[in-house]
């Protein structure tokens, strides 16, 4: 039996991902930062290192820097001895040299002088009044940070598209930049059309529901990073939906809808669309969202999302969230799948390409399983809440038992 929901002519979910993308242009206005504003934001040219780093040898240990000569096992035997002729702390060097048999107390972080040939812990050596012994025999270039090592003089340390991290900004720190080229932040507008849709402070009559798409989706951008203009709710009125459709074109990079994108009388959403601007397609092999609308007004790209909850965030952080992140400038990542075993029997009808809802988990022998969300209907957003991944199921795939393996996604930091 083929899925009850899906019609011929459907667009391949891969499909519908990739023409979204490669219609997507990425933003081009540069704006620069200073380094502690830099989070999250997209790296807008390819960046080399002004310095080495480390900018000089230096020693990973407190101890002594020594100049010697070495055997041909390239180690000094246990019992050698060598001069105390100076210190070197961090920030303060050593301003001289060494001879051999020479060595320079020295601590963490403190410039190793070029002639000397090795550092050992200070645990390695006994002090004998202005000399120290060494206990143990030693090896050459121990305990020395050579400079460049961590990154060199003119390596690339970040490409455009890149989005920098909390550690990125550290080593931003550690080069001496204090300022960086990013791309600007997109400006997403986002509303919500059904005339059943109340906010929180309002009372329910009946057939009434409380909105919650729009703040799952402001809370999905919110985390991406970018503007965030919210249109509110919308009624089921061409002239509202025309309105907002008008304010998102002059003032947003792309507009986010839920519902109004099925074949229902109130339906307007893509009708109001076609006016405007034009479709480029419609309704999708995949499970939940069938109806998802893309398309584009005179300045803005546009996402209609089904309205049901579970399909408008599934939809919009499967495909509008990549294509955000492309128009933003970022590089984008295919997310990571990973192969896991089914709990429990899993139902499906082939004909579109399913993203279930499921926890998984390690078992005791180690292997990753997965179990299914009991309610996966689209409107059941707590099952959703609840899951940790995606089980996706291809278009033609029938369902299967416990036992099975199934590919899942885990939810990343902008849905889990
Ligand atoms: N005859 C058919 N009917 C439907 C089909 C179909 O192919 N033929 N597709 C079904 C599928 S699949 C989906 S998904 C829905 C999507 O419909 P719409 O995008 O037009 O959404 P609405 O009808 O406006 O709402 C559906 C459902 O979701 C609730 N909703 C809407 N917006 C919100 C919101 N912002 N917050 C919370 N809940 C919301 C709404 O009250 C409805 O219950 O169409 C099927 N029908
Ligand atoms: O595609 Mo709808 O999103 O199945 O409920």
């Amino acid at each position: 039996m083929t899925d009850c929901c899906s019609t011929p002519g459907l667009m391949p979910m891969n499909q519908a991902k990739e023409t979204l993308l490669a219609d997507i242009t990425p933003i081009n206005d540069i704006e620069e930062v200073s380094l502690n504003d830099c989070d999250f934001r997209i790296c807008a040219e390819n960046m080399v290192s002004p310095v080495n780093v480390p900018a000089h040898n230096n020693s990973a240990m407190d101890g002594y820097a020594l100049c010697a000569d070495f055997n041909q096992d390239n180690e000094i035997p246990k019992g050698s001895q060598f001069k105390l002729v100076g210190t070197a702390m961090a920030g303060q060097p050593f301003m001289g040299e060494l001879t051999t048999g020479q060595c320079i107390r020295i601590m963490t972080g403190a410039v190793v002088p070029k002639s000397a040939t090795t550092v050992e812990m200070q645990e390695n050596v006994i002090v004998q009044g202005e000399s120290i012994i060494t206990n143990q025999s030693i090896s050459k270039v121990n305990h020395i940070r050579l400079a460049g090592e961590d990154i060199a003089v003119g390596e690339k340390v970040f490409s455009q598209g890149h989005k920098f991290t909390s550690i990125d900004i550290g080593l931003l720190a550690s080069l001496g930049v204090s300022s960086v080229k990013v791309f600007r932040k997109p400006v997403i507008a986002v509303f919500s059309t059904g005339d059943e849709l109340k906010s929180a402070s309002d009372t329910l009559s009946l057939g009434d529901i409380y909105e919650s798409n729009r703040h799952v989706l402001i809370a999905m951008l919110k985390r991406l990073h970018v503007e965030v203009l919210d249109l509110g709710i919308i009624a089921d009125d061409k002239t509202k939906i025309r309105e907002a459709f008008t304010i998102a074109n002059t003032k947003a990079d792309a507009v986010v809808s839920s519902g109004g994108v099925s074949v229902g009388d109130a339906d307007y959403t893509k009708e109001v669309l076609n006016e405007l601007g034009s479709i480029s397609f419609w309704k999708i092999a995949m499970k939940p969202g069938k109806p998802f609308a893309f398309g584009k007004l005179a300045n803005s790209i546009f996402f209609g999302l089904p309205g049901n909850p579970v399909s408008a965030s599934v939809t919009f952080h499967q495909l509008a969230i990549p294509a955000i992140q492309k128009m933003s400038g970022q590089s984008l990542k295919k997310p990571i799948k990973l192969i896991a075993k089914t709990t429990d029997i899993i139902k499906k009808h082939p004909g579109r390409m399913d993203f279930q809802r499921g926890t998984a988990f390690t078992a005791e022998n180690n292997t990753l399983n997965v179990t299914p969300l009991s309610h996966q209907g689209s409107g059941v957003l707590s099952s959703m809440s609840r899951a940790n991944c995606y089980i996706i199921l291809p278009q033609q795939h029938q369902g299967c038992n416990a036992g099975e393996y199934v590919e899942i996604e885990l939810f990343d930091h902008i849905i889990g």
